[in-house]
């Protein structure tokens, strides 16, 4: 298998609701993004997912919540903004996109960085063991 790896990142503001601390207040961050497909079958040209695609993919997500308040984008209005739904969030917006433009692969999964020293890997059910 074959495991490519992009990454972008988008800056916005949140706040966590019902959150017992300072998380509750209006802050933001640069939030970092990894995604990592995996598959077997290279094109003619040795090509598994074209990195370009990936990055655009990657980078339209990231766009619609760059420079906005996340609790006022769905499906944030209702779930709180935190890593762990963020990461969740771009993994199935992704997938969907893939399953269409590189069937046959997937997405093995999409790490959140909330800052330089705290992240969070969304990996799906059943890939847990196969992760490293
Ligand atoms: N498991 C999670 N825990 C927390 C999340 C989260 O998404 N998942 N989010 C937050 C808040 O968004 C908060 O902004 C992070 O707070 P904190 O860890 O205190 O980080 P700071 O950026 O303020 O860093 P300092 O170490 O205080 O400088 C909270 N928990
Ligand atoms: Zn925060």
């Amino acid at each position: 298998m074959y495991e490519l790896i992009v990454q972008s990142h988008f800056d916005a503001a949140h706040f966590l609701r019902d959150y017992p601390g300072k998380c509750a207040n209006v802050h933001g961050h640069t939030w970092q993004v990894e995604l990592a497909v995996g598959g077997t079958q290279l094109d003619s040209l040795g090509i598994l997912v074209d990195f370009y695609q990936l990055k655009t993919q990657l980078n339209k997500v990231c766009d619609s919540l760059d420079h906005r308040m996340i609790n006022e984008q769905e499906p944030f209005l209702t779930q709180n903004p935190t890593a762990e739904n963020l990461s969740r969030y771009f993994y199935e917006s992704l997938t969907a996109w893939l399953k269409t433009a590189y069937p046959g692969n997937v997405v093995r999964y999409v790490r959140v960085w909330e800052s330089p020293k705290a992240s969070v890997r969304y990996i799906p059910e059943g890939a847990e063991g196969l992760i490293p």
